[in-house]
């Protein structure tokens, strides 16, 4: 599953969970992504606290792996190269990609869109506010209804720089991350730029230093 998990939450892992139990899936990897290009005109925190948040919030289950394939590779994210990279370490997987019914919307505008229904199979599954459309012949894309959670990053976001609480949107442990680290929040733009401006190596020491 890939998504820009900023911060991950409760929408992402009951979508998650209910398409590893359908289709019994041995691991689901979340892959958050590096540079999602579909984003360039917003405000994205940094990879590495991205990453570490998935890690947080995935730990506790055994069948969820998170994966650095995106953010490791410079330049934006393509899920093209997302599968690539996947089935390149595990060669002998089946590969689903489970999305959201909202990015599903855009799918036809991803970047190699005519290759990658011969990497993966896609999931698509419900999501409160969005259609959920299979594009018909020429995809390979599984519709799943899954339970409702009207939850999104924007508004963890938007909740935690209005001071409210996102506890129950998000795992307990990213509740904690969000607020040891002062993401999201207008007072503690500063840092942010800053550590965006870093380099990727001086990034992961930067982070690592402050977890
Ligand atoms: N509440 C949800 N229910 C079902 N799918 C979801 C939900 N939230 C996100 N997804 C799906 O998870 C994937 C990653 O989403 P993403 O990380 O962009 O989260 P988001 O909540 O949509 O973020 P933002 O509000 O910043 O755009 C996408 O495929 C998206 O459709
Ligand atoms: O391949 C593309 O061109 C492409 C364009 C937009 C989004 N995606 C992927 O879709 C997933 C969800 O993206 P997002 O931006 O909604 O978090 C994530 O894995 C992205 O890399 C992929």
């Amino acid at each position: 599953m890939g998504g820009t998990f900023d911060p991950i939450h409760h929408g992402h892992l009951v979508a998650a969970s209910e398409v590893a139990a359908e289709l019994d899936l041995d691991e689901v990897v979340f892959v958050p992504t590096g540079e999602p290009w579909q984003k360039a005109g917003k405000k994205v925190s940094p990879a590495e606290h991205r990453y570490l948040m998935t890690v947080v919030a995935t730990a506790s289950n055994p069948r969820f792996t998170v994966s650095r394939v995106d953010i490791d590779r410079p330049g934006p994210t393509y899920t093209a190269d997302t599968l690539r990279d996947l089935r390149a370490q595990r060669p002998d997987a089946e590969l689903f990609f489970i999305t959201g019914a909202d990015a599903l919307e855009q799918i036809m505008t991803w970047k190699d869109v005519d290759e990658i229904w011969d990497l993966a199979h896609f999931v698509g599954v419900t999501r409160p506010g969005h259609e959920l459309n299979d594009f018909g012949r020429d995809t390979d894309i599984s519709l799943m209804e899954i339970p409702a959670m009207a939850i999104s990053s924007t508004d963890c976001r938007l909740r935690v720089n209005d001071g409210k609480p996102v506890w129950y949107l998000v795992p307990d442990g990213v509740v904690q991350y969000i607020a040891k680290h002062r993401l999201y929040r207008a007072d503690a733009e500063s840092d942010q730029v800053a550590l965006d401006n870093l380099t990727r190596g001086q990034r992961t020491a930067a982070v690592e230093t402050s977890a």
